[in-house]
């Protein structure tokens, strides 16, 4: 006898930050926060930082929604809007309809994908912060800065990004009250003018081997306290990106990678949806 239909899904990650990513295009979205939960377990389920879910597209070619392994929504996420893109594309560009807006990709000579993943969010009630402070140097121990990317997050620039005990500084930064949805942490040190090291402890997933978003708000505030000049080469634990802020937006560059695909089977999707 056949087997019931199943899920089914791919595994992708960009520099080393995992995703399960669900193709809905012409079907009715499935991803439930239980759903996310229960998938991005690394025993039970399939495991993930992120899951990305694609429906199909309206003024753009498709839609994208997003989910943290805790099962939390999250705005934005630049690898999975890379790693997608590569999945989808048929021709040089695409355009993606996330929660922060339309976004851009684009096939570069080498392969490589680049999304310009926006103009950053410079003002305290846009990442959003719970008041009105100086952004670039945040009233909290280590001064760290206030970048929104469609989410938020906290830059602090350290000595050696290397020692930093991300399980340790992690949590409590992310749960600060003066962010009211939390944030997403980065620790970040300079290399040279056009090179950091950044090491990131994610809202909603831990610690993760790369964060796009991650990646592009430490490159803004980076330039914006003088230390970098607005095209830089980040060293994450899990490779390298490249960050590109032109007048038209924050651009993301980085490799991407189609590990396997699955099918969840259907008694497993009841279980857990
Ligand atoms: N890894 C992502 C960011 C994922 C979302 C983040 N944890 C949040 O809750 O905002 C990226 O590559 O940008």
């Amino acid at each position: 006898m056949d087997a019931p239909p199943g899920l089914a899904f791919c595994k992708m990650h960009g520099a080393g930050n995992d995703f399960v990513v669900i193709d809905s295009r012409g079907t009715a979205p499935v991803t439930t926060p239980a759903l996310a939960r229960a998938l991005g377990d690394r025993n039970r389920g399939v495991g993930f930082d992120q899951l990305a879910e694609i429906r199909s597209g309206v003024d753009t070619d498709i839609e994208l929604d997003f989910w943290n392994s805790d099962g939390s929504r999250a705005g934005a996420c630049g690898n999975a809007t890379r790693c997608v893109a590569d999945l989808v594309m048929t021709g040089p560009s695409l355009t993606i309809r996330t929660a922060r807006g339309i976004l851009r990709a684009q096939r570069l000579e080498d392969g490589r994908v680049s999304v310009n993943m926006g103009p950053p969010q410079l003002d305290w009630d846009q990442i959003p912060l719970s008041h009105s402070v100086d952004t670039l140097n945040l009233p909290l121990q280590g001064t760290p800065s206030a970048v929104g990317m469609g989410n938020p997050h906290c830059v602090f620039f350290v000595e050696d990004a290397e020692a930093v005990d991300l399980p340790a500084l992690g949590p409590g930064a992310e749960t600060d009250p003066l962010y009211p949805q939390k944030t997403n942490v980065e620790f970040a040190s300079l290399i040279a003018p056009d090179h950091l090291r950044m090491r990131v402890w994610e809202r909603g997933a831990g610690i993760t081997l790369a964060c796009g978003s991650g990646a592009c708000a430490t490159a803004v505030a980076a330039h914006l306290r003088g230390l970098t000049t607005r095209k830089v080469t980040l060293d994450l634990d899990g490779g390298q990106l490249q960050v590109d802020w032109r007048e038209d937006g924050v651009w993301l560059t980085g490799p991407t990678a189609h590990v396997f695909t699955g099918q969840l089977s259907a008694a497993w999707v009841a279980a857990n949806g």
